[in-house]
């Protein structure tokens, strides 16, 4: 039996009415955020991640469908059941939503306020909250004389309070300078790591979904056109989710790279002259893992390295136009494009051999068919 996920939402349907019309913002959306991921919602302005979101957490009801958080239907609760519910689910916000008038532990401590516990078990467990967020000796500073990435991390400390098993996090370091989204984000990675927390994580920065993600899901007009782990999208960069993840690489990014590691055989350098009879193709190449870091290195530093061995094992000859080393969700990608120079047959036994050594080799994606992010 597969385990419960943490989060899952069926046919998921949200329309809002607005001047007499209706606004479809979610339009049947199935997902499934499995425990303990950092999942990413990624989509452009517009798309539905904010709803999604709502709706998961229950400030939004869904028109139809269903949203189950940790195995309880959620859609299905109403009054006080729905309310006790919503206490698992963790939200941080990217205004902090903190009470001006109320102490650091004061903000920890109201979700525990509000179920009745007592006044000491508050005050100890907003204090070992703090700590928890590195923020132990700010406990009676009011949210005016904290910084913004203190009042984020106090913010999560909030979420914290009722030990949820599932945080969402609608844009929390985006009003955060890059240094201090950082130190939130290695902070949110730290907790899903210590206390196996799910994280979903909606943001218009593609670069924080890359850095912390286990997996994504890709919303267009209010449908999930793509989800999955991100390394599973980098390794299919056809695919709607891959296209973002791993933008088209620029033709000219790395002339200076392909010359040096344009090998003996290279193109143009045909001795015989046959070249002009050969065809020639373009061919974009993704290796995912620790198989990555040997391909972008230099060649003399990796000379068994496997999609160099099956190019030379291969009648072709090749030129690298680009090469970009990048870790996605966590694990090392590497891309390059090629320009494969030989007969039909010797250019197809090329690309047998790439895939066949883990590369796999695809025709480039046109740039007009990117996908935006934000
Ligand atoms: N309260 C509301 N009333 C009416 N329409 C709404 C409301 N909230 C959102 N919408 C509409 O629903 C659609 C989805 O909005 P949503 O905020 O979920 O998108 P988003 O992907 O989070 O966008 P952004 O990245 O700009 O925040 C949009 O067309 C939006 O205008």
């Amino acid at each position: 039996m597969s385990e419960t996920p943490a989060i899952r939402t069926t046919g998921l349907r949200k329309v809002y009415r607005r001047g007499g019309a209706d606004v479809v913002a979610l339009d049947g959306v199935d997902l499934t955020v499995p425990r303990g991921q950092v999942f990413g919602v990624l989509g452009t302005s517009g798309a539905g991640k904010s709803t999604l979101i709502r709706t998961v957490n229950g400030l939004e009801r869904a028109t139809a469908g269903s949203v189950e958080v940790g195995g309880v239907e959620l859609t299905r609760l109403r009054g006080a059941a729905l309310r006790e519910q919503r206490r698992k689910i963790g939200m941080v916000f990217q205004h902090f939503n903190l009470l001006t008038s109320r102490t650091a532990a004061q903000n920890v401590a109201l979700p525990l306020e509000i179920v009745g516990v007592d006044r000491r078990e508050r005050r100890e467990r907003a204090q070992r909250l703090l700590e928890l967020v590195g923020l132990g000796d700010q406990a009676d500073a009011y949210p005016a004389q904290l910084s913004g990435g203190q009042k984020q991390r106090v913010g999560i400390a909030r979420a914290l309070a009722a030990e949820p098993s599932v945080l969402l996090s609608d844009e929390a370091t985006s009003a955060l300078d890059e240094q201090t989204a950082a130190s939130v984000l290695a902070l949110l990675r730290d907790l899903n790591e210590r206390l196996g927390l799910t994280i979903v994580l909606v943001t218009h920065q593609l670069s924080v979904v890359k850095q912390m993600a286990d997996a994504a899901v890709l919303l267009r007009d209010g449908r999930a056109v793509d989800a999955g782990t991100l390394a599973d999208a980098a390794a299919r960069p056809t695919s709607p989710l891959g296209r973002v993840l791993l933008p088209a690489l620029p033709d000219d990014a790395s002339a200076a790279d392909a010359r040096r590691d344009a090998h003996a055989g290279s193109l143009g350098g045909a001795a015989d002259g046959s070249a002009a009879a050969d065809g020639r193709e373009l061919l974009d190449l993704v290796v995912v893992g620790d198989a990555a870091r040997g391909v972008v290195a230099p060649l003399d530093a990796a000379a068994d390295e496997p999609v160099r061995a099956a190019l030379r094992a291969a009648d072709v000859r090749y030129d690298v136009l680009a090469a970009v080393y990048e870790p996605v969700g966590g694990r090392p990608v590497a891309r390059l494009r090629l320009a494969l120079a030989g007969t039909a047959d010797a250019r197809a036994g090329a690309r047998r051999a790439l895939a066949a050594a883990g590369a796999n080799p695809q025709q480039p994606v046109a740039e007009t068919v990117q996908e935006p992010v934000a």
